[in-house]
């Protein structure tokens, strides 16, 4: 481990110990398997505690080129590339945020022109690892399978392999947390992915004692469990001026930023009425705030859709979308 990695390792371990542990734990509930509760009274608007990602990826738009046929010959001082489907576009397009942390690019102009873009040296370093291992692989094949379908996890599943392949994580990383149950179709598109993603390591030379972790049932592990535990990441200014800009950006492009896995998040449960949200000020370092006062035994729960739908709405989106029918007082009440 370098130097500075280690320093900011110690550095944030130090304010995490200044800080003192935060006022919840991890225990069984009821009704949702295991859920987060308060171990004393909490005011409203507390941050209970800060979680930094195991697992990030952008956004396909902000990382991605969307391409475009061209209209007429490009001027003389902008060049034609190939995007990955093959159609030829302007390449006028940069990546809008960090690789590893998700901020968001603050300004034009700057030389990270087609590809990946870190806002600091703190994270370039951070993301070393995968970074490294991704570079000396084409991915087209794998771009032009979830370009074609609309796909986004199985880019966290390629960065999770490089991680685990570089060494900056155990393959067994995400195993504490609880998986998706997943349809036999669900599953056959997964061995497909699988496939590919396991071919395109094979085709770039890696040795295999590199790839053994990577077989088709850790492949479904590590996707099921992020398909229930992903975070889609929306940020919200922590400036007046990021206010604006983010308000910009997000009219042309998707509001979130991308998605992240983290540990002690995955265990909120949901409610529809819930006490507990996350927020994201400029990255995707997740702070969990109070929304009301909180008891102390009560079970902290956050809520996983948008809970201005009705129940039969709301039911719909957690069975279909996350694999769960929501037990929460609200739906049970059949408000
Ligand atoms: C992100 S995990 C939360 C932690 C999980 N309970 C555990 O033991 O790891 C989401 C899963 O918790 C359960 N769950 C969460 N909220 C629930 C609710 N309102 N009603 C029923 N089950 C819920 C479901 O099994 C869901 O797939």
């Amino acid at each position: 481990m370098s130097l500075v990695r280690r320093r900011l390792l110690s550095t944030a371990a130090a304010v995490a110990a200044a800080r003192g542990p935060p006022p919840v734990r991890v225990a069984l509930t009821d009704s949702a398997g295991r859920g987060v509760f308060a171990t004393r009274p909490i005011a409203t608007g507390e941050v209970l505690h800060s979680a930094q990602p195991l697992v990030t990826h952008p956004s396909r738009s902000l990382f991605h080129e969307v391409s475009a046929p061209p209209l007429a010959p490009p001027p003389p001082n902008q060049g034609f590339i190939f995007a990955t489907n093959g159609v030829n576009c302007i390449s006028d397009w940069s990546p809008q945020v960090c690789y590893r942390c998700l901020k968001r690019k603050a300004g034009k102009g700057d030389d990270s022109r087609g590809d990946c873009y870190f806002c600091s040296d703190a994270c370039r370093e951070h993301a070393e690892g995968f970074h490294g291992i991704q570079k000396k692989v084409d991915w087209s094949l794998l771009d032009d399978h979830c370009s074609s379908r609309g796909l986004k996890y199985p880019y966290m599943v390629r960065r999770l392999a490089c991680m685990v392949i570089s060494g900056d994580v155990g393959a067994d990383c995400l195993d504490i947390l609880q998986p998706a149950q997943l349809h036999q179709g669900t599953l056959i598109e997964m061995e497909e992915e699988f496939e590919l993603l396991k071919s395109t390591f094979r085709k770039a030379g890696f040795q295999e004692e590199l790839t053994t972790f990577l077989t088709k049932q850790w492949y479904i592990n590590i996707l099921a469990r992020i398909r229930v535990n992903a975070f889609r990441i929306e940020l919200v200014a922590s400036s007046y001026e990021d206010l604006l800009s983010s308000a910009v950006a997000s009219v042309t492009c998707d509001a979130s930023v991308g998605n992240a896995v983290y540990m002690l998040p995955s265990f909120y449960n949901h409610d529809c009425d819930p006490n507990t949200h996350i927020v994201w000020l400029e990255n995707a370092d997740a702070k969990l705030k109070t929304l009301r006062d909180i008891d102390e035994g009560e079970e902290l729960r956050i809520c996983y859709i948008d809970t201005s739908m009705d129940v039969n709405a709301r039911q719909k989106i957690l069975t279909e979308g996350f694999g769960f029918q929501c037990r929460c007082q609200r739906c049970l009440s059949g408000d």
